[in-house]
């Protein structure tokens, strides 16, 4: 049987063109390679699985390829990969500055990377200071985190920063789209959309939760399927909430929610998510925020007709309300009460809006 290697290895960039939503930072180490005006000392900083070991292997790789021929030969062992969250300790550290003195047999530089710096402790920081300051020609580090303030200052003075950035819905989405098409996979534009929120800016949880979602629904991904392996309240759920609030359909939309608490949900997340569609319908209310609302092209329709029954003086109170819920769930003594209430209070909103004729405008 053929090995399984999850997609967050397989489809790992090997050069910096393949990274995805970081281009300021692989220009900007390209520029600096062109130009020989490199650090020796680097800090990657930012969120979980957002490219940094990814770029500092490629950097690595790059580095010791100029001025040789064969594009194959990789260099890995001018590359050295340090763990800092096991190896944190003066010795861990001295026994690297040992190793550093070595000039490469071939290559021009030998290059660490240490991941997690933030683990090291504060002597195997100190340890490392004047190493950092004056490495010698032949070395570069690559320090990577996701903890910028646990670093000292001490550390971060003498180093070239880097701040990589969360990985965006769209971007995100249309790696996986990639990744799809590669495995023959088919899929629903909003099947992946639901991935990469789910992500939340992560690529590696991006992958990994594809790899999930595959292995539940196969080699067809559709949104419903997606949605429900993923325990995601999908958006027909606030379609047609909403439409209920619209006509003031109180015992109706108390059995919606009993039916979306029997689905094993969470009563917050669905008020949040409320909260969250009509600000969605609200940013249909103009051509100008349209692209904010985050939904594939072919259910945006659904979004439009929905919210021109709904005034904006109504979104805004709907938002507010919502939200208003949402803020208050945890310290409540009756949760679900606090939900339903706030559901009738949407309902009502309308009524009200309705006597002062102000729906449609
Ligand atoms: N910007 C990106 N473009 C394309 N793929 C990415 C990107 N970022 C992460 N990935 C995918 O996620 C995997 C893990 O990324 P990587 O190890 O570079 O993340 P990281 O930022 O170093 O995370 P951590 O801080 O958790 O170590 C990669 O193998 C790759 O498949």
């Amino acid at each position: 049987m053929e090995q399984f290697i999850v997609s967050a290895r397989k489809y790992r960039p090997q050069t910096f063109k393949d990274v995805v939503g970081q281009q300021t930072i692989t220009n900007t180490l390209v520029n600096a390679i062109d130009n020989n005006h490199l650090a020796q000392a680097l800090l990657f900083t930012g969120p979980r699985g957002v490219g940094k070991t990814t770029c500092a292997r490629i950097l690595a790789r790059k580095i010791n390829q100029e001025g040789y021929d064969d594009p194959n030969e990789d260099f890995a062992f001018n590359v050295f990969e340090l763990d800092a969250a096991s190896n944190n300790s003066v010795d861990d550290i001295r026994n690297l500055i040992d190793q550093v003195r070595i000039p490469p047999q071939t290559g021009k530089y030998k290059v660490y990377i240490i991941d997690e710096v933030h683990m090291l402790s504060s002597a195997a920081f100190n340890a490392f200071l004047k190493t950092l300051e004056e490495p010698p020609k032949h070395a570069i580090f690559i320090l990577a985190t996701t903890e910028k303030h646990k670093i000292i200052p001490t550390i971060l003075s003498r180093c070239q920063i880097f701040d990589f950035k969360r990985i965006t819905i769209a971007d995100a989405k249309d790696h996986l789209a990639e990744v799809a098409r590669s495995q023959n996979i088919s899929y629903e534009e909003d099947a992946l959309q639901i991935i990469a929120q789910k992500a939340d800016g992560a690529m590696r949880d991006a992958l990994s939760i594809f790899d999930r979602v595959v292995s539940y629904c196969g080699n067809n991904l559709t949104r419903q399927a997606v949605a429900e392996n993923l325990n995601v309240l999908d958006f027909d759920y606030y379609l047609r909430i909403t439409d209920m609030i619209i006509v003031n359909d109180i015992p109706n939309l108390l059995l919606a929610y009993n039916d979306i608490l029997a689905k094993g949900f969470d009563g917050q997340h669905f008020v949040a998510g409320l909260a969250s569609h009509f600000r969605n319908l609200m940013v249909c209310k103009n051509p100008e925020t349209l692209n904010l609302l985050e939904v594939s092209d072919e259910n945006k329709q659904l979004f439009l007709v929905q919210a021109q029954k709904l005034p904006i003086s109504l979104l805004i109170a709907g938002i507010n309300l919502a939200n208003d819920c949402d803020l208050k769930f945890k310290t409540s003594q009756n949760q679900r009460l606090m939900v339903e209430l706030c559901l009738m209070q949407l309902a009502s909103l309308t009524q009200m809006d309705e006597k002062k004729n102000l729906i449609g405008s």
